[in-house]
């Protein structure tokens, strides 16, 4: 039989709003997001635990991935108990992934339901400006701002064409209102109490 259970892959370039959604999802449906290992520095107010697993080299090397990837001079990866945990009491879980790991969940998890959802936005050149309003350190962004995997994030991969759900962010109500109307058609309603939150 078919599963109903619905795997949410944020994917999108950096600054593009995929944090946002998830933490909207958080807030306004109580969906969970399924916490992911990487390598880099945690940011000032990240939790281990929360917003990453945070890793060492060697310890890194020790999970159980689905996938991994190399992401602007840092690793970073989703791992199968990850998966399965975050679904063992739930219907619907949320993902955060680069292009690279949303491809791969298409194409080879088949035990969820997987709904990519493409973030973008019009004009690229705000982006540095909202990871600095974020809080994100000068030399980390440029490093960022200047990798392949940025300019990779910016547009739809061939690969998620078709599959994927647009949402183009330039401004958060529509983004979110975009995202209200997805939930809606796959009958995931706000949780009772919390119909009225709009903020990420
Ligand atoms: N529509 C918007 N207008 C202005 N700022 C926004 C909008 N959406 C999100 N932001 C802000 O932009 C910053 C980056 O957003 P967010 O962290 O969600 O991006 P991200 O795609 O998860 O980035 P990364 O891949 O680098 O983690 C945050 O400070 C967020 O509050
Ligand atoms: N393929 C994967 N991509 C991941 C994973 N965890 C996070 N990410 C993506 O990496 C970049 C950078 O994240 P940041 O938190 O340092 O800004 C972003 O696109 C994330 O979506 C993962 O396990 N696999």
């Amino acid at each position: 039989m078919a599963t109903t259970k619905r795997l949410l892959v944020i994917t999108g370039a950096t600054g593009t709003g995929k944090t946002s959604v998830q933490h909207y999802l958080r807030a306004r449906y109580g969906i969970d997001r399924i916490i992911t290992h990487t390598t880099r520095p945690q940011r000032t107010g990240e939790v281990d635990g929360r917003d990453y697993y945070f890793e060492d080299d060697a310890s890194f090397g020790q999970n159980h991935f689905i996938e991994h990837v190399h992401y602007a001079g840092y690793q970073y990866g989703s791992s199968f108990e990850g998966l399965d945990r975050a679904f063992a009491q739930a219907d619907v879980a949320s993902i955060v992934l680069d292009t690279a790991g949303a491809i791969t969940y298409v194409q080879r998890v088949r035990k969820y339901r997987v709904e990519p959802i493409f973030m973008t936005i019009t004009d690229p050149s705000v982006l540095a400006r909202r990871l600095q309003q974020r809080g994100d350190d000068v030399q980390m962004i440029n490093q960022r701002i200047a990798s392949a995997e940025f300019e990779r994030d910016l547009a739809l991969p061939p690969e998620l064409v078709g599959k994927a759900h647009v949402v183009v962010n330039d401004d958060w109500d529509q983004a979110r209102a975009a995202v209200d109307a997805l939930l809606n058609t796959w009958g995931v309603h706000p949780r009772a109490g919390e119909e009225n939150v709009t903020a990420s």
